[in-house]
C-alpha cells in the first residue's frame, strides 16, 4: 500500500496576516507523515510593488512579470515569504526546507511565449518534467519541503509561476509514489454559493456543477484558476482534492474530520 502524502497550498490572504499565518503553521507542523507546503503571496508582492512605484497587472489570475517585477517576486517569494515560513516551522520543530523550482532543478518551466499579450517572466511548467523521486528523497529523509511559486528556464532565469499550478503539478508528479491528498487553503470555508454566507459551502463539487456555477457567475475571480488546477489534479490521478479554510487543516488532518469542498469525479 502506498504511503499518504499531504500537499497543502496556502494563499496570499493568509500569508499577509501574521496571526492567521502563525495559527495555520502551528497546525501544519502537527500533521503526521510526509507533507509538502506550497505558498503563494501575490498580495504581498502587489503591496511591495506599489511601494516601489511599480504597477501591477493581472490577467486571468496571472501576474504580468516584467524584469523589474521578476526581481520583486524573487525577493518576496524566494526570500521573505519562503524563509520566514521555514523559520516559523523550524520553531515548531517541523524540519522545513525551502525550495524554488530552480533548486535541484525541481521544477523546470518555459517562459510563456508572447502572443497578443506578453506575460514577461511568467513560467509554464513543462508537462511531465517534475521528477517525483527527487522530492521523495527529501520526504524519505524526514524533511518538509516548502515551495515558493518560482520555477526556472534552465537558462539562468527564474520564472514566476502561479502557486495553485505548482501545487497541482507537484501532486500529479508524486501520485505515482504516494497516495496524494491535495488541500487548497484560503480565507473562506470552501467553495461557496454565496460569497457573503460562509455557511453556503458546496460540500461536493463535480466538474459539471463547476461549469454551471461558473456560467451563472457564482464562481469567479481567483477561484477559477484554483478550481481549474484542482480539477486537473483530480483527473490526473491525485487521490483527493479539497478546497478549505486555512483554520480547518488541523480538524481535517489531525482530528480526521471533514471540512470545505471536496472535488468529486462525475
Ligand atoms: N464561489 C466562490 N467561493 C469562494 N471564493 C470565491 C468564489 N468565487 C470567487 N471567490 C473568490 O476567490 C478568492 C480565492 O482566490 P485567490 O484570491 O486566488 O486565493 P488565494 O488566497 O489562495 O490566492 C476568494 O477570496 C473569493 O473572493
Ligand atoms: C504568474 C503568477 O501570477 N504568479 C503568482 C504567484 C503567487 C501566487 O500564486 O500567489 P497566491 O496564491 O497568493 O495568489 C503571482 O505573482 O501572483
Amino acid at each position: 500500500m502506498k504511503q499518504t502524502l499531504n500537499l497543502i497550498k496556502i494563499g496570499g490572504n493568509i500569508i499577509d496576516d501574521e496571526t492567521k499565518l502563525n495559527r495555520f503553521l502551528k497546525d501544519f507542523a502537527q500533521i503526521p507523515g510526509p507533507k509538502i507546503l506550497i505558498h503563494g503571496g501575490g498580495k504581498t508582492v502587489t503591496q511591495i510593488s506599489g511601494n516601489l512605484g511599480l504597477e501591477t497587472t493581472m490577467v486571468n489570475g496571472l501576474r504580468i512579470t516584467d524584469a523589474e517585477t521578476l526581481r520583486v517576486v524573487t525577493m518576496v517569494y524566494g526570500g521573505l515569504i519562503n524563509k520566514t515560513i521555514v523559520a516559523k516551522l523550524q520553531a515548531e520543530d517541523c524540519n522545513a526546507i525551502g525550495f524554488t523550482g530552480a533548486d535541484a532543478n525541481l521544477i523546470p518551466a518555459a517562459k510563456r511565449a508572447a502572443g497578443k499579450l506578453d506575460f514577461g517572466y511568467a513560467g509554464d511548467i513543462i508537462p511531465g518534467v517534475i521528477r517525483g523521486e527527487k522530492i521523495a528523497f527529501f520526504l524519505d529523509n524526514c524533511f518538509v519541503p516548502v515551495f515558493a511559486p518560482l520555477t526556472h528556464d534552465k537558462a539562468g532565469s527564474l520564472l514566476n509561476t502561479n502557486a495553485d499550478t505548482i501545487a497541482s503539478a507537484l501532486a500529479i508528479a508524486l501520485s505515482g509514489q504516494y497516495e496524494t491528498k491535495l488541500y487548497y487553503c484560503f480565507e473562506k470555508n470552501g467553495v461557496l454559493t454565496d460569497l457573503e454566507n460562509e455557511d453556503s459551502i458546496i460540500e461536493e463539487l463535480t466538474l459539471e456543477k463547476y461549469r454551471s456555477l461558473k456560467h451563472e457567475g457564482l464562481i469567479a475571480k481567483g477561484m477559477l484558476p484554483k478550481l481549474d488546477n484542482a480539477f486537473k489534479a483530480l483527473v490526473a490521478g491525485v487521490n483527493s482534492v479539497v478546497i478549505c479554510h486555512a483554520d480547518a487543516i488541523g480538524k481535517m488532518l489531525i482530528q480526521d474530520k471533514k471540512a470545505g469542498t471536496e472535488l468529486v469525479k462525475e
